[in-house]
């Protein structure tokens, strides 16, 4: 039944949502003048003739449904003030449409199909909010003068350049402007946000200038001879590795080529230890090298020496360029072993790129099937967006990294592909002068002693030392700068991370090096170096050494005494003499170190609880309410850290949890090509800060709140991958209590979407299993992004005593398969 309210003062407000309309029904058009509001979302709508009778409509929502055109017959709804015309395929807006609407405040126009906006869009005066991302738009040089605009989203655009007028209205407060390929600005000074841009804008009007960069990052497994190609291309020569210096984490390098374009160069080692450290580092916008040594490769290995590799740079990156790169020719048989080798990689490689591909069009053409597709538009342009990407892989290069003409190939193979602009857009940016200026000064710095030669600063003392030598640049203007070298990887500033934000360091190589002092793949050796006088400076004995390598080894905990002990070794042995800045990093028995903060940050490791497990004390969560932990102090004197990714076991974890149960609220989230290296630890992480009583495994974890627990289970391996999310309770039989165990869920699974937005190439499904014996079927949930979506509410009002058959004809109750109520206002 379509839904009319409010008839008193004839201002109606019409509800034909999700009712499958093809065209405008003849009882709405009726109604004609009297409609204040029409909500037509989730249709079948491609036009929408006759609209113009409604005149004076204030609020129109069109949004999912399959409208082509933008609807003309809209200019003449002159009282309108809110549109939503997203989820559609409209490709272009014609002109004479946005003046007319002169009361229009709010457009929302995301996800369709537009290549540009029409010239008099700054006409329409009083528009305040606008969305625009998702679409194909290069240019929105139209948007200038539009005076009241203070909401602007272009997020997943093909912006290159934004008009400096734009940022100069006073009225502007929110921009998103991500997965655009900008060069004025980079996007480097987009993510920084609008007050970035602006102090950009205004820093270019003095000055400036083009420059070349490029992130080239080298990926491959171990020994493929990625440092022997990240060195040798520096010097334009061969440069021998020896094998015992292979790299430990990450080792960065630049140069410029002869026409003058910057490589940075970021050395990724291949020891599988060191995987979960690379989402740190791994960004957009990159040009990856995946080396395979050619001589150790068999068809056999293809998976974990190239598809592994072609996978994860797939879904943290998946529009970037990847060059195939053969090492060790000089060691495989003859010519033609390596010409074989060659084309079974590039055939594989094509055959996972179509996989994907195919695999995505069938997930779309499911969704497209579906009942009523409208329901299911998110799902499907989210998809299509994924269909954009283009992985560009090159044809493999095979090479002898010992001949010097063999680097020169390569070389010039390199700087070929590089120059194109269709490959990368974003290669060229415009910069005000005073960037490279400031840049060029603390490269000074660094070298004349200025700054210390491990290039940690103290935040304060960079700006001012900064400010003194460019009296143009206040300290506001200089962050600005810093954060713009920081994105592009030129030195490390984390800005946004209380605490952490005080220290800049200028050599990015020094911090990673303090990262690898803990996060290597011989710490057991390590610790067991450890002298006795580093001991005794801790109060520490041999056989306390003992117990943290036995802990480290059984639990993938290290005590942080421990951690002090080696990260004091490595920064000693770099020269650092500053005791107080050491005890900032390394920390004291009260206080964490800062290192310890940021391995924190970044999911790699957390707090390890010690002692009684059960914390009695423990307020518990409730939806609704913001959590509050019993003590507000996570840094316990001498505990220690836990590295989940370390584990080996999910005993305990098993035995806390017990059997399954039939009875469990269960979802299960498959992802697609695969679940990344390191997504369900970070996962567990975020999760463990909400839901403090925890028990961590290798592949399972377990939560519990009040008398539920909440298990996560990975099935990683071949076949398919995917997440379990299972709550038990001990008395599921009532509905609150379903509810309650929904609520679990509901914060795993928002956890889980924030994090997946890290992979821009993963694609999720998630099912609930049909809860009869031994039966597979399972039920399909298309929607449930709506549900951890805090601003969609009253989705979910199903009936509690429906009912749902599976395939097989099993019957359960349906809040046991879906959650039935909505959460709306469940803030965590
Ligand atoms: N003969 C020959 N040796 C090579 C070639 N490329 C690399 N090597 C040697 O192979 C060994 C491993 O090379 P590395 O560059 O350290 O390999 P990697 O990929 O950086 O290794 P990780 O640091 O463990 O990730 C070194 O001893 C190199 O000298 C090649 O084309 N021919």
């Amino acid at each position: 039944m379509p839904h009319f309210k409010g008839c008193s003062n004839r201002k109606l407000e019409v509800n034909f949502a999700g009712k499958r309309l093809k065209s405008l029904p003849s009882d709405l058009l009726q109604k004609g003048q009297d409609v204040d509001k029409a909500d037509l979302q989730k249709n079948r709508l491609i036009e929408v003739i006759g609209i113009s009778r409604l005149s004076n409509l204030t609020e129109l929502n069109l949004c999912r449904n399959e409208l082509v055109e933008f609807p003309k017959e809209i200019s003449e709804l002159q009282q309108l003030v809110r549109l939503y015309l997203n989820q559609n395929k409209i490709k272009s807006i014609p002109e004479n449409i946005f003046p007319l609407l002169k009361n229009l405040e709010f457009l929302k126009i995301s996800t369709n199909k537009l290549s540009q906006i029409p010239s008099d869009m700054n006409k329409c005066e009083k528009l305040n909010f606008l969305n625009l991302s998702n679409n194909c738009l290069r240019d929105v040089q139209p948007l200038v003068g539009l005076s009241h605009l203070r909401e602007l989203y272009m997020e997943n655009n093909r912006l290159t350049e934004l008009p400096q007028a734009l940022f100069q209205s006073e009225s502007l407060e929110k921009l998103k402007l991500n997965n655009n390929p900008l060069r004025k600005p980079p996007e480097a000074i987009c993510l920084g946000g609008l007050k970035d841009i602006q102090s950009y804008f205004e820093m270019l009007e003095t000055s400036s200038f083009t420059i070349r960069t490029i992130k080239t990052m080298f990926l491959g497994s171990s020994m493929a001879g990625k440092s022997t190609v990240c060195r040798s291309l520096s010097c334009g020569h061969p440069v021998e590795v020896a094998e015992d210096d292979r790299t430990d984490g990450i080792e960065i390098q630049q140069f410029c080529n002869e026409d003058g374009v910057r490589f940075l160069f970021w050395d990724f080692a291949g020891q599988e230890e060191y995987y979960f450290t690379h989402h740190v580092f791994i960004t957009a916008q990159a040009f990856v090298i995946l080396a395979v040594d050619l001589s150790r490769y068999k068809p056999e290995s293809f998976r974990e020496k190239v598809g592994f590799w072609i996978n994860n740079i797939q879904l943290k990156v998946p529009n970037a360029v990847v060059l195939l790169l053969g090492t060790h020719v000089d060691c495989c048989s003859d010519e033609k072993a390596v010409q074989d080798k060659k084309s079974d990689i590039e055939e594989r490689v094509n055959q996972m790129l179509l996989d994907r591909k195919d695999s995505l069009e069938q997930q779309r053409k499911n969704l497209e099937d579906f009942n009523n597709p409208s329901l299911v538009s998110e799902q499907i342009s989210a998809i299509e967006r994924l269909e954009e990407y283009k992985l560009q892989v090159l044809d493999l290069i095979a090479i002898d990294c010992t001949k010097p003409e063999d680097i020169k190939r390569l070389q010039h193979y390199i700087n070929k592909v590089i120059v194109d602009t269709d490959t990368f857009p974003f290669m060229e940016q415009t910069l005000p002068q005073c960037y490279r200026d400031v840049e060029n000064d603390i490269q000074a710095d660094l070298e004349n002693g200025k700054i210390p030669q491990h290039g940690i600063v103290a935040h304060g003392d960079i700006l001012d030392h900064l400010n003194a030598c460019h009296k143009e640049l206040d300290h506001a203007k200089l962050r600005v700068v810093l954060q713009y070298l920081h994105r592009s990887g030129i030195i490390i500033w984390y800005r946004d991370i209380t605490d952490s934000n005080k220290m800049v360091f200028v050599k990015p190589s020094f911090l990673i090096s303090l990262f690898k002092a803990i996060v290597r793949h011989d710490l057991v050796s390590m610790l067991k170096e450890i002298p006795s006088r580093d001991l005794k400076r801790e109060n520490s004995l041999e056989k306390h050494r003992d117990a943290w390598i036995k802990d480290f080894e059984n639990k993938a905990t290290l005590s942080n005494v421990a951690i002090r002990i080696l990260v004091h070794a490595e920064l000693k042995r770099s020269g650092v003499d500053d005791d107080e800045l050491i005890e900032e990093i390394v920390g004291t028995k009260r206080k964490a170190g800062q290192l310890i903060k940021l391995l924190e940050h970044f999911d790699v490791c957390l707090p390890a609880k010690q002692g009684a497990r059960l914390n009695p004390a423990a307020p518990e969560f409730c939806p609704d309410k913001k959590w509050e932990p019993s003590s507000p102090e996570v840094y316990e004197p001498n505990g220690s850290c836990l590295f989940p990714s370390f584990l080996k076991s999910d005993k305990d974890v098993k035995d806390m949890w017990g059997q399954d149960n039939l009875e469990d609220i269960t979802v299960q989230v498959y992802f697609l090509p695969e679940i990344p290296h390191g997504f369900f630890h970070r996962l567990v992480i975020r999760i463990c800060s909400i839901y403090s009583t925890n028990w961590i495994g290798k592949e399972q974890c377990l939560f519990t709140c009040g008398n539920r627990r909440l298990l996560l289970r990975e099935r990683a391996g071949t076949g398919d991958q995917f997440i379990e999310i299972r709550v038990k309770h001990t008395d599921i039989s009532t509905s609150g209590n379903i509810q309650k165990a929904w609520d679990m869920i509901k914060v795993a699974m928002i956890r889980l979407a924030q994090l997946t937005q890290q992979w821009r190439g993963l694609c999720q499904y998630v099912y609930s299993p049909c809860k009869h014996i031994g039966c597979d079927a399972h039920f399909e949930w298309s929607d449930w992004q709506d549900w951890i979506d805090p601003n969609a509410c009253e989705k979910f009002n199903m009936d509690p005593e429906d009912k749902i058959t599976c395939s097989r004809g099993h019957i359960r109750r349906t809040e046991c398969l879906f959650p039935v109520r909505s959460c709306a206002g469940l803030k965590i």
